[in-house]
């Protein structure tokens, strides 16, 4: 199995790539440092993660150190919610390559599809805590977004947390379809129809959260188990000598689908990109189809008000 896949606009994507939710500014050189050692070539940031300055210096690092080539390393970042508008689009675009220090980038996603009010405020909610729509819309981000690459800024564009129907929509208007639609998918949420969708699109699929998001307590769905105890992701584990962790990213990649599993830990990393040297069989893979539960870990029920929720659509 290859390491990379292709995006529809020529680009080469690594199958795995390193999360960096939650990590920490003023630890991302040292974690960076150890994920190229482990192996890694693809990080996933976002502006919302606050973390691009400290991304930005171990790349640096890698490349001035002559260890790594800039061509070699694909970054993925994103477009926050608040900056739908042309022009707020425009500057999100450029505040993340001044953030992470790189002339362009491989792959920019609007992060959701939706609009929220222009400001500081990251989540700017009302007094019944529900979001507070802004002005533009998505139609308005992605025109940035393609502009940017005529640029030479960006790459490859994309979409993150969009239902089939926003895609439609989307796909209606603009000039670049979307190379990839980051959506959250794990063996308790596998978005079968979503997946069969963007294939048909010719739209790959990066999953978020492939590992169920075990560390996360202040934002995840409280009933979600944590999966990685799963007996029969153990079971099929043993058997090849692996972690449930590693089946479960393994089955991902086996159907054409990128994972980006974050972890701060050296050990971690490893085992986390270790997974092409195995292969599920066919019961196994029905195996882990057998058990999704249709359960998300980030259901965002603080923006169920939005015109454009992405949660209200099957998929
Ligand atoms: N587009 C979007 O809206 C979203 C995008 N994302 C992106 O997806 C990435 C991954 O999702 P995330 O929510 O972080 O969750 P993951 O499913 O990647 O889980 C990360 C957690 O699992 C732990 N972990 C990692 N590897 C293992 C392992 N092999 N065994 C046991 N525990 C492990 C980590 O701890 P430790 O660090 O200690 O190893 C961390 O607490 C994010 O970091 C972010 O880049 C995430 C959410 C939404
Ligand atoms: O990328 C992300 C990390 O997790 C957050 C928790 O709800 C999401 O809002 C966000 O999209």
């Amino acid at each position: 199995m290859d390491y990379t896949i292709k995006l529809n606009s020529g680009y080469e994507m690594p199958l795995v790539g390193m999360g960096s939710w939650l990590g920490k500014d003023e630890e991302m050189e040292k974690i960076m440092s150890d994920a190229f050692d482990a192996g890694y070539r693809h990080i996933d940031t976002a502006f919302l993660y606050g973390n691009q300055k400290g991304i930005g210096k171990g790349i640096l690092k890698v490349i001035t150190d002559g260890k790594i080539l800039r061509d070699d390393i694909f970054v993925t970042t994103k477009i926050w919610n608040t900056s739908h508008t042309y022009a707020r689009a425009k500057e999100a675009i450029y505040e993340n390559l001044r953030q992470l220090g790189l002339d362009y980038i491989d792959l920019m996603l609007i992060h959701w599809p939706m609009a929220f009010k222009e400001g500081d405020d990251i989540f700017p909610l009302d007094s019944n805590g529900k979001v507070i729509e802004g002005e533009g819309h998505f139609f308005e981000a992605w025109k940035a977004l393609e502009d940017s690459i005529e640029e030479g800024h960006v790459r490859s564009i994309g979409v993150s947390n969009f239902n089939h129907k926003q895609i439609e929509r989307l796909l209606e208007k603009a000039k670049i379809r979307p190379a990839v639609n980051q959506v959250e998918m794990h063996p308790y949420y596998q978005q079968k129809k979503l997946r069969d969708y963007c294939k048909e699109k010719g739209i790959i699929v990066t999953a978020f959260s492939p590992l169920g998001s075990p560390g996360d307590t202040n934002f995840r769905n409280k009933q979600m188990p944590n999966i990685l105890t799963d007996p029969v992701l153990a079971e099929i584990a043993k058997k090849h000598g692996k972690s449930p962790a590693q089946v479960a990213l393994r089955w991902a990649v086996q159907n054409g689908v990128i994972v980006i599993p974050k972890s701060a830990n050296p050990v971690r990393m490893k085992e986390n990109i270790s997974i092409f040297d195995f292969k599920l069989d066919n019961d196994e893979m029905k195996k882990v189809e057998g058990l999704d539960r249709n359960m998300r870990c980030f259901n965002l029920e603080m923006c169920d008000n939005h015109k454009e929720f992405p949660f209200k659509e099957e998929y």
